[in-house]
């Protein structure tokens, strides 16, 4: 491939007392990719996710992006890096509005300015109404910017599900890390789901690895995938070399692959 590598996983591993959740995991994500992540339950797939983004601390391997290791860094850090996630169960502050949602995001990224913080009084007020209007903007990029002065709880499920990437999108990733976006959705709220990861991805010079159970999905977008299984990758290539693999069958023999 033409790109450079932007995350690289070299033999990551961790443990949990006697549990190897991942195993010496390799994986290269290049610049501008859509790669898929996906297993049975309790594969390891989350658990893949909370190691890049800081959250838990490898117990061996590393964790390349752009070729500079990040592992045991705080996760602000690799936020302020460019490293943003979604949740498997959405994680909003549903009392607060749509638009203070997203606006938390982007505080998070103004915070990783030391700078910031001896901003004096006019220029801060200048800067919070920038803010605000670049909130506006990420909102109108995912269709909820009628929407803002709502309370995030009051919105249907695919809302918040859009509110909680754009709240990523407000942090300045380039790479997002989406954890089963369309849990709970019906096939056409996948569809259109599918066609607004494809959007975001292009209009925000995206690199996307997807966690998802639903098959349609990740075979319908994904250029590449990874297969997990106890931790262990067991098989890589694109949606149809992943389709046809035995190793891959067998590992959802006795589970029920979503349509
Ligand atoms: N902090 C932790 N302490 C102990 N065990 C953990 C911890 N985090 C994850 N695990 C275990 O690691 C394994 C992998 O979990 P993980 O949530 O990553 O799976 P998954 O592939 O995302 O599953 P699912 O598809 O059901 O979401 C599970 O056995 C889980 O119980």
């Amino acid at each position: 491939m033409a790109t450079k590598p932007l995350l690289t996983l070299e033999r990551l591993t961790v443990r949990f007392g006697g549990l190897v959740a991942v195993h010496a995991l390799d994986l290269v994500i290049h610049e501008g990719e859509l790669v898929g992540l996906i297993g049975p339950n309790g594969a390891g797939k989350t658990t893949v996710f909370n190691l890049i983004t800081g959250q838990y601390v490898p117990s061996e391997g590393r964790i390349l992006f752009e070729g500079q290791p990040i592992q045991g860094w705080p996760p602000h850090r690799i936020t302020a890096l460019g490293i943003a996630r979604t949740f498997q169960n959405i994680r909003l502050f549903g009392g607060l509005t749509v638009l203070d949602n997203v606006l938390v995001g982007l505080h998070v990224r103004r915070r990783a300015s030391l700078a910031s913080a001896f901003v004096p009084g006019r220029a801060r007020r200048a800067e919070e109404r920038a803010m605000r209007e670049r909130a506006h903007t990420l909102l109108e990029a995912v269709g909820l910017a009628h929407l803002a002065g709502e309370p995030a709880s009051s919105l249907p499920y695919g809302q918040q599900r859009r509110l909680e990437i754009a709240r990523a999108l407000a942090t300045g990733p380039r790479l997002l890390l989406l954890d089963e976006p369309a849990a709970g959705m019906n096939p056409e709220e996948m569809r259109q789901l599918m066609a607004f990861i494809l959007e975001i991805r292009r209009r925000f010079g995206l690199t996307i690895l997807l966690i998802e159970h639903h098959m349609q999905m990740v075979m319908g977008i994904c250029q590449r995938i990874t297969v997990l299984d106890h931790g262990v990758a067991i098989a890589t290539g694109t949606p149809e070399e992943i389709q046809r693999d035995p190793k891959v069958i067998a590992a959802y023999l006795g589970e029920e692959p979503a349509a």
